[in-house]
């Protein structure tokens, strides 16, 4: 059976991948089989996006999808739900606005309910990720929003971290959650066609030129998400980021993050994030690495 489905998923069939998905989620029967067989490498481009409620995130996903498509790339979304009743009506919202994309087939759009322990939330992200990852997309987003503990977690999982703020007085940034800060590879300060913009911007920029590491100084892009502009910008600073010099080590670094999360959700040797990274360098040396089967060797 999990054959047959990883057959499917491979050639990117949407209901294999939804199937896939669900056995993931469930931990139903076949749910190590299918992770342990999943290919090595993938071409798609995660992107996590994130930011405090209302910040746009869903308008400028909405917008990235329509600029992406105008460009031929098959696009898939993770929407990860906050599992507060609070947060329910906001996405539910979020999934209308993206109700144009839905009949689309290079589009697949999918929300991940984050119930259980946190471990928990991060260790679902992390597989379904690579699921989907096998289905041939080119881009993969997965969206959080920004409060408490998950905008920390994606960045563990994406290769380029997307934060997205809006214009505010300009001593804001400077109590900008620590967090945020740390983990943004790219600012989208969205909703610029607030009179404050320009400034708030200007500050950004001089505070991310503080905070350059890496040779990578993240950049601060201006959209108006509604309005589908700085889109192109957006898309163009991805780009570049994938392609910086320190994505082989940051590769490294993910997978050792990912083979810590997953042991420790297996409950399985306690061993260090040091001792991880020296065993998936070595891995990946030898070539690429299925990290469900690395985290076999620690049962
Ligand atoms: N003026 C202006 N409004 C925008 C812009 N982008 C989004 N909005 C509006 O801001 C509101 C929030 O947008 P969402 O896309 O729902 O924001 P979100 O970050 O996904 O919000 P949550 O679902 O609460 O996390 C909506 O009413 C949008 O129409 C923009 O660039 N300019």
């Amino acid at each position: 059976m999990i054959e047959a489905l990883l057959k499917g998923l491979l050639t990117g069939d949407i209901k294999s991948l939804s199937r896939s998905i669900s056995i993931v989620e469930n931990e139903a029967t076949g749910y190590e089989e299918l992770l342990t067989q999943l290919p090595n490498a993938s071409h798609t481009k995660v992107v996590g996006i994130t930011g405090p409620p209302g910040a746009g995130k869903s308008t400028l996903v909405n917008a990235l999808i329509n600029a992406l498509l105008q460009q031929g790339k098959k696009v898939a979304i993770i929407a990860v739900d906050p599992s507060s009743p609070f947060n329910f009506g906001a996405l539910l919202g979020d999934r209308i606005r993206m109700a144009q994309h839905f009949n689309s087939p290079h589009v697949y759009i999918r929300s991940l309910a984050s119930r259980g322990a946190l471990g928990g939330l991060s260790t679902k992200i992390i597989e379904v990720t690579d699921v989907v990852k096998a289905a041939g997309f080119d881009y993969l987003f997965i969206e959080t929003v920004g409060v408490g503990q998950s905008e920390v977690d994606i960045a563990g999982i994406a290769d380029t971290s997307i934060v997205v703020v809006v214009p505010e007085a300009g001593d804001e940034i400077q109590t900008m959650k620590a967090g945020l800060m740390e983990i943004a590879n790219i600012f989208v300060v969205n909703k610029s066609d607030r009179p404050t913009a320009d400034q708030f911007v200007k500050n950004l920029r001089l505070l991310a030129h503080t905070k350059m590491r890496d040779g990578w100084e993240t950049p601060v892009i201006k959209t108006v998400a509604t309005q589908e502009k700085g889109i192109d910008e957006l898309i163009a600073a991805i780009t570049k980021h994938q392609q910086q010099n320190e994505q082989q080590q940051r590769k490294a670094y993910l997978l050792a993050e990912k083979l810590y999360q997953l042991i420790q959700h297996r409950r399985m040797k306690n061993v260090s994030k040091a001792a991880l990274l020296a065993d998936v360098m070595k891995h990946l040396a030898a070539g690429d690495v299925n990290v469900y089967k690395l985290a076999q060797t620690y049962a």
